[in-house]
C-alpha cells in the first residue's frame, strides 16, 4: 500500500511517494513556485498538479496529506474565489499592523491567549493590513485560509463554481492544530478559534476553516478534480511545514531541529504549550498533539544564495570557499574577524521588519573571498543559535539539534556548525522532511498507528570552540536592535 505526501512550500512544491508499511521511497516529484511574497493561489494549484505529473499520477495511492508554507493569507469571497494575490508569511508590509495590534492588546495578553505575540508573518496581521489598506477587499472577505488549507479544499473537489466538481463550499474548509497555531486567531491552550482576535484584525467575521486533530480525516477525493488523481484517495489533514517536518523526522522532546531553507527556522517539540511574551518564541502547536515552540527568522538559505552568487560560485564551491574560511583562526585577527549579521530581508526573529543587514570587522587581511563566504554561514548560524537560546530561556530541554533544509548539506555549513551550537548536532539524510511528515501522516490517517520509519542520520557534529565568536555576533546585534 502506497502513500504520498506533499510539501508546497514558498519556492516549490515537493511530492514524495512512500510505502505505508516500510517508509521506503517509491518515487517524487516537483515543481518550482513563482518568486515574490505575493502570490497567486492558483499557481500553487498548477504546481501541485505538476508535482503529481512529474511523479507518474497518484493511481495507486490510498492516502495523501498536504504540508505547506505557514502564515500566508488566502482571502476568498462567497463564491470560493481568491480575493487577491495570498501575502506570505515573509511579505513584511503588515510589520505596522502587528505593532498596532500590540499597541491594543499588550504583547504578554496576546502571547497568554493565543500563544505568541504577532509578527508581520502572522496572518492576523495580514488581516489587519488588508482592513486598513485595501478595505474593498476585506469587505469582501467570507472566509480566510491558509495556503495547506486551500490546496486541501481544492483537492477535496471544492472551488469556484466553474473549476471544481463540489464547487464553492465554505465550510468544507478544514485545516489543522499546527497551521491554526499560526494564525495569531487559534488558541493551542484550548484548541479554539479566538473569533474576538479574528474580528478585531479584520474588522468583521468570516467562515474559518474546521480544525483536524492530526490523524482525522479531512475527506476523499472525487472524480475529475486532478489528472492522476483517482477518486476515493483518503485526505489527511495535512500541516504547517515545520510542524509536518517535526513529524517527518519523528522528533521527540529534547530534539531541537533547525531548519535552513527559504526561513530559518528553529523548533521542539513540547508536553505542554508556550507563551513567551518577548516574543522570540511563538508557541505553535505541532502534528501530533503535542506543541511545537518554533522561532523563525526571514534570512537563511537566501543568505547563503546571495553571497555565492555576489562570489560568482556555486553551492559546491562555495561550501568549499566556507571550509577554506572557517580553517583560519580568529586569534590575532583585528577585531576578531568578520561578522555579518544578516538581516538581508529585515527580520522576523528578532523584530526587525525594516533592519538590513551589516558586514562589520573589515580589515585589509579580513576582507577576503573565504571570510566573507564564513561570516554569511556564521551570521545565519549565529541568528539560529541566539533563538535557540531562547528556547532554552522558556525552560525546553535541548539535547540535540536535528539539521535539516537545503543547506543542511552544505559542507560549508557542517564545517561552521560545531563552532555555533553548543550541543551535538545530527544532520539526517538529505530529503523531504516536511513532504515525508505529510506522508507520515497519510498512513496515521489511514491506519489510525503512527509509523515508525526509520531516519537515517549522515552526521554527527560535536560542539566545538567558537573563538568568541558568539559574542562578537550579539554585541553586533544588539547595535543594530539599538538603533
Ligand atoms: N548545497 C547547498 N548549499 C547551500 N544552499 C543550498 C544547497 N542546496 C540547496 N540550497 C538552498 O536551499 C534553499 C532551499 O531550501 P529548502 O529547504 O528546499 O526550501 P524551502 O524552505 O522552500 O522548503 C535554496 O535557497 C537553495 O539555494
Ligand atoms: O513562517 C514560517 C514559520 O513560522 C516559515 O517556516 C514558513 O512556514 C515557510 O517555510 P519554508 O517555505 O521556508 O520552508
Amino acid at each position: 500500500m502506497l502513500v504520498a505526501g506533499f510539501d508546497s512550500s514558498t519556492q516549490s512544491c515537493k511530492l514524495v511517494v512512500r510505502d505505508a508499511e516500510t517508509g521506503a521511497l517509491v518515487r517524487s516529484g516537483r515543481a518550482t513556485h513563482p518568486e515574490g511574497t505575493e502570490v497567486p493561489p492558483e499557481a500553487w494549484w498548477r504546481a501541485l498538479a505538476a508535482a503529481v505529473a512529474d511523479a507518474g499520477g497518484l493511481d495507486d495511492v490510498a492516502a495523501v496529506s498536504i504540508a505547506g508554507q505557514q502564515h500566508g493569507l488566502v482571502a476568498l469571497d462567497a463564491e470560493g474565489r481568491v480575493i487577491r494575490d495570498a501575502l506570505l508569511w515573509n511579505d513584511t508590509r503588515s510589520a505596522g499592523a502587528a505593532r498596532d495590534l500590540i499597541a491594543e492588546f499588550g504583547a504578554a495578553y496576546l502571547a497568554a491567549r493565543v500563544g505568541a505575540v504577532p509578527v508581520a508573518s502572522f496572518t492576523s496581521t495580514k488581516l489587519r493590513w488588508l482592513r486598513d489598506h485595501e478595505p474593498e477587499s476585506a469587505a469582501r472577505v467570507a472566509a480566510v485560509a491558509l495556503p495547506h488549507d486551500w490546496l486541501t479544499w481544492r483537492l477535496l473537489g471544492y472551488g469556484p463554481a466553474d473549476e471544481s466538481p463540489l464547487g464553492p463550499d465554505l465550510v468544507a474548509l478544514t485545516t489543522d492544530r499546527s497551521d491554526a497555531s499560526g494564525t495569531g486567531y487559534w488558541s493551542p491552550r484550548t484548541g479554539d478559534w479566538d473569533r474576538e482576535l479574528l474580528v478585531a484584525a479584520l474588522g468583521h467575521e468570516v467562515v474559518l476553516p474546521h480544525v483536524l486533530q492530526p490523524n482525522e480525516r479531512a475527506g476523499e477525493t472525487v472524480e475529475g478534480v486532478l489528472p492522476g488523481v483517482p477518486r476515493g484517495v483518503i485526505v489527511g489533514a495535512g500541516a504547517g511545514d515545520n510542524a509536518g517536518a517535526a513529524l517527518g523526522l519523528d522528533a521527540r522532546e529534547g530534539d531541537v531541529v533547525v531548519s535552513i531553507g527559504t526561513s530559518g527556522t528553529v523548533f521542539s517539540i513540547a508536553a505542554a504549550p508556550t507563551a513567551d511574551a518577548t516574543g522570540l518564541v511563538a508557541g505553535f502547536a505541532d502534528a501530533t498533539g503535542a506543541f511545537l515552540p518554533l522561532s523563525a527568522t526571514l534570512n537563511a538559505a537566501r543568505v547563503l544564495d546571495a553571497t555565492a552568487a555576489l562570489l560568482g560560485v556555486d553551492h559546491d564551491a562555495f561550501g568549499a570557499l566556507v571550509a577554506e574560511g572557517a580553517a583560519v583562526p580568529h586569534e590575532g585577527e583585528r577585531g576578531g574577524g568578520l561578522v555579518l549579521v544578516p538581516y538581508f530581508d529585515g527580520e522576523r526573529t528578532p523584530d526587525l521588519p525594516e533592519a538590513t543587514g551589516v558586514l562589520a570587522g573589515i580589515t585589509r587581511a579580513t576582507l577576503t573571498r573565504a571570510g566573507l563566504a564564513r561570516a554569511s554561514v556564521e551570521g545565519v548560524l549565529c541568528n539560529l543559535a541566539e533563538a535557540l537560546d531562547a528556547h532554552r530561556a522558556l525552560g525546553v530541554t535541548v539535547r540535540r539539534v536535528l539539521l535539516i533544509g537545503g543547506a543542511a548539506v552544505s559542507p560549508g555549513v557542517q564545517a561552521v556548525v560545531p563552532h555555533v551550537f553548543d550541543v551535538p548536532v545530527d544532520v539526517p539524510a538529505p530529503g523531504e522532511y516536511v513532504a515525508d511528515g505529510a506522508a507520515r501522516q497519510a498512513v496515521w490517517t489511514l491506519t489510525r498507528v503512527r509509523p515508525d520509519w526509520p531516519v537515517e542520520t549522515v552526521a554527527h557534529l560535536d560542539p566545538a570552540d567558537d573563538h568568541g565568536l558568539r559574542e562578537r555576533y550579539r554585541a553586533e546585534a544588539a547595535r543594530i536592535a539599538a538603533r
